[in-house]
């Protein structure tokens, strides 16, 4: 079984400032969001018995609050920055409707959702479009996911909007078009009770 999950609420999603990579905590809403999925996870008696998280607070968090709701506080974590959201770039920070006034609102979705847009880059030079964070994330999947999920054990997996869309998009064999649509609100999961039917997507 494979349980993803994305983060609950951070402090930006709710001020509506592009987080990417920068470090933001949960808000107490994300905390209960995160507790609310364990419960629910207790309650359908799927405990997982792994967890791979990014290495963000607000998905580590996630995990913990989520594990320690189930029952399952002890389980193996495997924390990766491959899971981590894509990189914002020089977006980072700003509030959405800041840089819609400045770039315009379709420039602004282009950047959001587009698959190769590459949001400009910050001072260092970071920066990914959707199609880098595919790539980032297409070994993590075909490797470490796949083995896990191969030898039996349930998996929770705590990730980003961003990043599960692309996630998804390589699991679920979705085009570029279903995979961009893709939304999931902070503490929505998605539960794959077969996993052999992912490894036929992939
Ligand atoms: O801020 C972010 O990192 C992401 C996810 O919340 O934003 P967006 O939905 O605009 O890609």
């Amino acid at each position: 079984m494979l349980i993803l999950v994305r983060h609950g609420e951070s402090a930006w999603n709710a001020a509506d400032r592009f987080a990417g990579w920068a470090d933001v905590a949960l808000t107490e809403v994300g905390r209960e969001q995160a507790r609310d999925v364990g419960r629910r996870l207790l309650d359908d008696g799927c405990v997982p018995t792994v967890a791979h998280t990014s290495v963000l607070t607000r998905a580590v968090s996630t995990a913990d609050l989520i594990l320690d709701a189930c029952g399952a506080a002890t389980v193996p974590t495997l924390r990766t920055p491959l899971l981590n959201e894509r990189h914002y770039g020089a977006l980072q920070g700003l509030p959405r409707t800041a840089a819609v006034e400045r770039f315009g609102a379709a420039q602004v979705a282009r950047w959001r959702r587009g698959i190769s847009d590459r949001p400009p880059a910050d001072a260092a030079g970071h920066g990914e479009s959707l199609a880098d964070v595919r790539a980032r994330i297409r070994p993590y999947v075909e490797t470490v996911l796949f083995r896990v999920l191969d030898a039996g054990d349930p998996v929770l997996l705590v990730s980003h909007g961003n990043t599960l869309r692309m996630l998804r998009q390589i699991v679920e064999g979705l085009t570029d078009a279903q995979a961009s649509a893709l939304e999931l609100p902070t503490g929505g999961y998605v539960r794959y009770e077969d996993v052999s039917v992912l490894r036929r997507a992939c």
